[in-house]
């Protein structure tokens, strides 16, 4: 638990990815999202712009009425350049009143349209993607960040277009105010620009480290969230409490960080126009003795200069605002550009039409191998050659020691990974030739951990099959043995999943089961979905399954005896191939290695009876008795 994934999880924490590629590559990336929001963004800055040079004319009128009315004494000459800074308040108050409106809407599609887009990314990937991710990492990605994009393209995008070009209007009045100060501002911007590049580099790092660090923080508050069962249990959460705090502590020291470099670019860009407004001042000063300059243009000119200090001194958050938006859009990327490797064929071939009452899903294993891409070079495939023939119909339970492949050996079938050698047919066809959706949805799962999603039970019932009936709905529920549900407060209605009616580990594991056999699937598939119930509740699922197994094509992953005996052919996963298969009372009576797995593996089910059982090969005899 102490060892935090980061992003992905074998990249070691902390490590400089802001390198890989610049800020305005980063950024530039953000264009197709971005180009439908262009115009009102246009529209936005251009409105920006007209409210700031608003704002920067005002100061040119107060110099009029100073060299004009108030150096005449003519006070009735007040009333027009007084009504101009009015109207040119009004006017800069109003738009940016309009700039506002005319950026939120586009900047929120553009969130809306990112969040939607890693979403449906996410769904698509495959299994060895999020097998490598952290939670955190993904939900931090898909959620908080984005909405730096948009604080980014709303205002800092804006405004930086509009504070650059107001500072350059702004030098240029300056200097046609008076060339000789304005060339002392033009000569203090100059090390700003240095300073800039600095900044950037030292921020851009900082930024990325920082939003890694979310990510980071994110999955801790998820797994204790998730695990809080188990940490209270054996009083770990004191332990994840520190983790979380070491972890928030380097967050917070990069905080900090970012903080120390904001605040002494900020020094520098305040100090700078200091230096250049009192050198003017002590020059203007001279200009006026001289008669060069009358009073009213000094005025102007300080008005002037002191109206771009909010656009410098913005220019250092602007820039920081930048960087986190560059950071977030590289981040974002690095899942969108994630390949998806298991998707439909260009061209898939159909599927060969179900005939009625005759079963079909007939399934074949041919010289299956698999590897895990990021397996270690000398370790060997962990399936090296599976070949299996599963007949319509067939119940085939596959018996392995724990972490033998059996769980990966029937993810193949559905694609949740895909072989790295030979092929899986269904009805025929290879399994990488038939689209997706066919494919999953002739194909049904059930796995050891239930996974229900904050719905009804229905919705949790028919998830892979939303056109079920009712009747069938109340027919799998039955099959599972789980007609609890009728008395949940709400029947089928009954919210559960996370937030929702808290249910046992057994009860889950039944209204899995239950939806993975709703509408009589092609194919099913078991990843020991009885283990958390009963014997005699197992007992009565197994005998109604019976039913649906007679109609369908079953792959079984079985670490219990009873489990085995509902399969037809038992077989049997050792180093990565299938060294035996026949009915279990045949393995039982001629195979050591099954029968050692059954026995080291299952003591209280394998006891000398069965075993002998076994050997006289009949087992049907042995359920009878029994
Ligand atoms: N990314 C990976 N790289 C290399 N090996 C992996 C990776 N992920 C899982 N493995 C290994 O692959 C095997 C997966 O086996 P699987 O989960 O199919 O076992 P299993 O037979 O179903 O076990 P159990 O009976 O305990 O459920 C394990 O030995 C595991 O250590």
């Amino acid at each position: 638990m102490s060892d935090v994934s980061h992003t992905p999880a074998t990249e070691p924490l902390n490590a400089p990815v802001a390198a890989r590629s610049s800020t305005l590559a980063n950024l530039r990336r953000l264009l197709p999202y971005v180009r439908p929001a262009l115009p009102s963004l246009i529209a936005s800055a251009i409105t920006a712009l007209i409210a700031t040079l608003c704002g920067l004319f005002i100061p040119l009128v107060i110099g009029k009425i100073i060299d004009g009315p108030i150096a005449a004494k003519d006070f009735s000459a007040l009333w027009g350049p007084g009504l101009l800074m009015v109207a040119l308040g009004v006017l800069e108050a109003a738009l940016f009143g309009i700039r506002r409106v005319l950026s939120s809407r586009p900047t929120m599609r553009v969130e809306a349209k990112m969040r939607q887009d890693i979403y449906c990314r996410l769904q698509s990937l495959p299994m060895s993607f999020h097998d490598k991710w952290s939670s955190g990492q993904l939900l931090s990605r898909a959620v908080s960040d984005l909405s730096r994009i948009r604080w980014f393209l709303a205002f800092g995008f804006i405004f930086l277009f509009v504070n650059l070009v107001t500072l350059v209007v702004g030098v240029l009045i300056l200097l046609s105010l008076a060339w000789q100060l304005g060339l002392i501002f033009v000569g203090a911007a100059l090390p700003l620009v240095v300073l800039c590049i600095f900044f950037e580099n030292n921020y851009r790092l900082l930024a990325r480290r920082s939003q890694d660090q979310v990510g980071d923080l994110a999955t801790i508050v998820e797994e204790s969230v998730l695990g809080i069962r188990i940490l209270k249990s054996f009083g770990r959460s004191a332990h994840l409490g520190r983790v979380f705090l070491t972890q928030a502590a380097q967050l917070r020291s990069t905080e900090l960080a970012k903080v120390r470099v904001i605040a002494v670019w900020w020094s520098v860009i305040t100090l700078l126009p200091e230096i250049a407004i009192a050198l003017a001042l002590f020059f203007g000063v001279q200009l006026i003795a001289d008669g060069t300059m009358s009073a009213g243009t000094l005025t102007a000119f300080f008005a002037v200069a002191v109206m771009l200090r909010w656009p410098v001194d913005s220019i250092g958050w602007l820039l920081a605002m930048l960087n986190d938006a560059a950071a977030t859009s590289q981040r974002y990327f690095e899942v969108m550009d994630a390949e998806i490797t298991v998707q439909s064929p260009g061209t898939p071939v159909p599927l060969p039409p179900k005939h009625s009452g005759a079963p079909s899903g007939e399934v074949r294993f041919e010289d299956v191998r698999f590897r895990f891409a990021d397996a270690k070079p000398e370790s060997p495939d962990l399936l090296r050659g599976v070949t299996l023939h599963l007949h319509a119909g067939q119940t085939v339970a596959v018996v392995g020691a724990t972490g033998s492949g059996k769980t990966v050996l029937t993810s193949l079938v559905n694609r949740l990974y895909d072989v790295t050698g030979g092929r899986i047919t269904l009805d025929g066809v290879d399994v990488r030739e038939l689209s997706l959706p066919d494919l999953r949805s002739a194909v049904s799962v059930a796995f050891e951990e239930p996974t229900l999603f904050s719905a009804s039970v229905r919705e949790n019932v028919t998830l892979g099959r939303p056109d079920s009936t009712e009747d069938d709905v109340l027919q799998a529920l039955s099959v599972a043995q789980a007609d609890f549900v009728h008395d949940l407060p709400w029947g089928l209605d009954t919210r559960i999943g996370e937030q929702g009616m808290s249910l046992s580990g057994g009860q889950r594991q039944r209204l899995a089961l239950a939806r993975a056999v709703v509408g009589d699937p092609r194919v099913l598939v078991l990843d020991d979905p009885l283990s958390a119930l009963d014997i005699h509740t197992e007992a009565a699922v197994e005998a109604a399954l019976r039913n649906v197994l007679a109609r369908t094509t079953c792959l079984m992953v079985a670490h219990r005896a009873s489990t085995v005996m509902m399969a037809d052919q038992v077989a049997l996963l050792v180093d990565g191939a299938i060294t035996a298969i026949g009915p279990h009372s045949h393995l039982l009576a001629t195979v050591p290695a099954y029968r050692k797995l059954l026995t080291t593996t299952m003591p209280d089910e394998v006891d000398e009876w069965s075993l002998a059982t076994a050997a006289s090969g009949s087992i049907e005899l042995a359920e009878e008795q029994r």
